[in-house]
């Protein structure tokens, strides 16, 4: 069997020209666009690259966007102060702070100073919550991603075993609530999962978010399973690499996303249509 790919790439793309189509026609009959403030502390490379492009799909989609590159050293304080401003500004519908933060900052703070309704990553606490209680809330962008990746292929999840490597707050447990949403039974392997192999074999949909390059092995993959890599890691050669070893692994697999090309752009697909559901409930208001 050779797996079919889940193009996020594609997928990305189309969903870009529907929110550039949208923003052009609204801006037409004299709404402002919508905004988005994008604040990234210090200069991680990897952060720097999903920045820039985070910043490139606004401008092309017609997005207004605000860039605060901030020195490694800002106080908490001052981070604080600045998310105030975007709180209060009427122009900024979605805030986001790029993780990870350096060490002496909290992220946990500073997420929870961003306004819920402008919390465009969707990791407020009081959205998280509302996921988990299936209220309408924004949601985290890339297990959001991952889900519209699925539903576009039209892959019905209700009864699957789905099987989330990593329990990160961005990925692997808003991931675990997207699926069980889905109505899908899921578990989640973490750090102290004593036996990784056994859960991934018996999982009709993977999604790996451990951050390790190659951990899942292609051979543990159950034939007909659906794989999700969530992993992103540049290797010696300045290649791409995921979590999952992605030539043994489509050889078993139905269903697969590739490193690049599939999780990574649905990432940024979803912050441009929560910062685009965020502006329409605004703009609604005023
Ligand atoms: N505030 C946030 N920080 C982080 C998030 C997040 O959702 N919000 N997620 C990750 C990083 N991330 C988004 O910020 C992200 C990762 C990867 C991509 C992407 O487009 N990847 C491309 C490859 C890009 C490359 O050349 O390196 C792909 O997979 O094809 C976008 C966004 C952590 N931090
Ligand atoms: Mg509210």
């Amino acid at each position: 069997m050779t797996a079919q790919i889940l193009d996020g790439r594609a997928l990305s793309t189309a969903l870009q020209a529907g929110f550039a189509d949208e923003i052009t026609s609204a801006v037409a009959t004299g709404l402002r666009p919508p905004g988005l403030a994008v604040i990234q502390v210090g200069e991680d490379p990897a952060s720097s690259v999903y920045v820039a492009n985070k910043r490139k799909t606004c401008e092309k989609i017609g997005m207004y966007s605000v860039s605060k590159d901030l020195k490694a050293d800002i106080s908490q304080a001052e981070l604080n102060a600045l998310v105030d401003e975007y709180n209060a500004d009427p122009s900024i519908d979605g805030i986001l702070v790029q993780l990870p933060l350096p060490a002496h900052l909290s992220a946990a703070e500073i997420i929870e100073r961003i306004h819920p309704d402008k919390d465009v990553d969707g990791f407020h606490p009081e959205n998280i919550g509302k996921l988990a209680i299936r209220q309408p809330a924004l949601r985290p962008c890339t297990p959001f991603g991952v889900m519209k990746l699925l539903q576009t292929a039209k892959l019905d999840l209700y009864g699957m075993e789905a099987v989330v490597v990593g329990a990160s707050n961005i990925v692997g447990r808003p991931m675990a609530l997207e699926l069980l949403l889905a109505g899908a039974t899921v578990t989640i392997t973490h750090r102290f999962t004593r036996d990784l192999e056994a859960h991934v074999r018996r999982a009709d949909l993977l999604v790996v978010a451990a951050g390790k390059p190659g951990l899942v092995r292609g051979d543990w993959i159950k034939p007909g399973a659906i794989v999700v890599d969530v992993g992103i890691h540049r290797q010696e050669d300045g290649s791409l690499c995921g979590d999952v070893d992605f030539a043994a692994a489509a050889e078993r697999a139905a269903w697969i996303t590739p490193v690049p090309g599939g999780v990574g752009p649905m990432t940024i697909a979803m912050l441009m249509h929560n910062t685009v559901q965020s502006w329409r409930e605004r703009v609604a208001c005023s």
